[in-house]
């Protein structure tokens, strides 16, 4: 056999094949050779993976909710999957079910807890009849959906459930629980803690379990409604007798809906969903950029003081190239549930300046949402005089839009007077129920986070 390679090249001198060589030889230095192709070829294309990944890391906007706890850090992450990552939320809408179920059902189990309170102090101004005693009858097998449905969401007792009831203008919801992120994002994505799928036989499991729970629900429809516009239940509510999350009212004026045996939730349901959560939530999105997908991650460590979880935002601060901070501007008549000593709109002011000063953090974009505008709202057109509870806001007109104006600027003083160099900061008053503004907030939040995002990559 003739081989044809360039004596001149030395590298071709090399690699040619052995002089004289056999069939048998032949065969086996081309296996060898094929083999070595192989390996090479697979070393190639795992290096090119590594790039693309370091390439999308690079690529990728990771932003970090902060907030005290119930500051609505839940929200913006389906928020922005609404508005940006259509297919992603069709695909996770269904499994939200349980969680607004066990919502629902905390809430009913919470009124049922308060009357059958009130009814056991032999209160003479409890006017409770036969027919509540017959209704609390009627709806006791929710204590057993509620349990099933938190062990199947893997919740948790709350770390201050024990604590002895608060005061009026601490909202302490009964019997308080967590939901751990990584529990919950499983049994959203349908797979277990470790990343492997459901096994069948859990799979299954979970779907009988859900359907005896929705038959069950569905049985008490009546009562729970029956309940819900009981005139003394109401009453008790307005004097926040009874301690209600503030999505009870949402969910229970929805009864029939949500109770109903085929109900598939809302958009506006899902936001409506109060998850107490335990670790930090990773959040993927893949948002369609002009054609182009872009992946952001969005960070959700939970804001109670007592969840020690406060340091835990330490080591994403270096991370992030974005931080999204929620305060509740409705909540400055209330205290924290976990130290009823501290104001919650104080706390947010504290917790927001330590976020300007971080030296870790300066050249984060920071974003606040000034949020639960429509309860400061609710809370004004009540009566409730701001100044009462913030001398500072003096005599200025006892009106929202006033107060979120003045709020707006402390906030954002407080960036300029604390920040270690120069910055812009995004302020936003929001609200989980007005679609239109969020809408619009979040596509001038995604610009601003961007724009910054560019900015970066460029200089660096
Ligand atoms: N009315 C109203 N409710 C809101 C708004 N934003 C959030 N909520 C509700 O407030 C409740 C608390 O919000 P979450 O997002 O669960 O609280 P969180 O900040 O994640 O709290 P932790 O998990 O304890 O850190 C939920 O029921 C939300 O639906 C708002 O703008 N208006
Ligand atoms: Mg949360």
């Amino acid at each position: 056999m003739v081989f044809n390679f360039d004596a001149a090249d030395p590298l071709a001198v090399i690699t040619a094949p052995p002089p004289n060589e056999t069939p048998g030889e032949r065969a086996a230095r081309e296996e060898r050779e094929a083999e070595a192709q192989r390996i090479s070829d697979q070393i190639d294309e795992e290096l090119r993976a590594e790039r693309a990944t370091v390439r999308k890391q690079e690529e990728m906007v990771k932003i970090l909710l902060l907030g005290q706890s119930e500051s609505g850090n839940d929200v913006p992450p389906p928020d922005f999957l609404i508005q940006f990552a259509r297919d992603q939320w069709a695909r996770e809408r269904a499994s939200w079910r349980a969680a607004i179920q066990l919502n629902a059902v905390h809430s009913v189990n919470a009124i049922v807890d308060a009357i059958e309170r009130s009814i056991a102090s032999a209160d003479p101004q409890s006017s409770f009849t036969s027919r509540h005693q017959v209704l609390l009858f009627r709806l006791s097998p929710l204590r057993r959906v509620e349990e099933d449905l938190k062990h199947m969401l893997g919740t948790r007792d709350s770390p201050d459930a024990r604590a002895p009831p608060s005061s009026l203008s601490t909202r302490r919801p009964s019997r308080e629980f967590f939901v751990c992120s990584w529990e919950w994002r499983a049994f959203l994505q349908g797979s277990s803690r470790d990343g492997h799928h459901h096994s069948h036989a859990q799979a299954t499991r979970d779907t009988v379990n859900l359907d005896n729970i929705t038959e069950v629900i569905a049985q008490c429809a009546d009562d729970i409604q029956e309940l819900w516009e009981d005139e003394l239940v109401q009453r008790m509510v307005q004097r926040r007798e009874i301690a209600l999350e503030d999505s009870a009212t949402f969910f229970l004026d929805a009864t029939s809906r949500i109770t109903s045996r085929g109900y598939h939730p809302t958009d506006d349901d899902i936001l409506r969903i109060r998850l107490r959560t335990l670790g930090v939530q990773e959040h993927e999105l893949t948002i369609d950029d002009e054609g182009k997908t872009q992946t952001w991650k969005i960070y959700d460590v939970g804001g109670s003081r007592t969840q020690a979880s406060r340091r835990a935002w330490v080591p994403y601060f270096e991370q992030v190239n974005a931080i999204i901070f929620l305060a509740p501007i409705s909540c400055f008549d209330e205290r924290l549930t976990e130290d009823p000593r501290v104001n919650r709109l104080e706390d947010s002011f504290i917790l927001w300046k330590a976020i300007c000063s971080s030296q870790l953090l300066t050249s984060t974009t920071l974003v606040i949402f000034l949020n639960k505008k429509d309860l400061l709202d609710k809370k004004i057109a009540a009566g409730i005089q701001v100044k009462t509870y913030l001398p500072s806001y003096g005599d200025k007109p006892n009106e929202t839009n006033s107060v979120v104006k003045y709020l707006a600027t402390k906030f954002k003083e407080t960036a300029v007077n604390h920040s270690p160099k120069p910055r812009t900061c995004h302020v936003y008053a929001t609200s989980v129920v007005d679609k239109r503004a969020t809408a619009q907030t979040l596509v001038s939040v995604r610009i601003g986070i961007m724009k910054e995002h560019l900015k970066k990559a460029i200089l660096l």
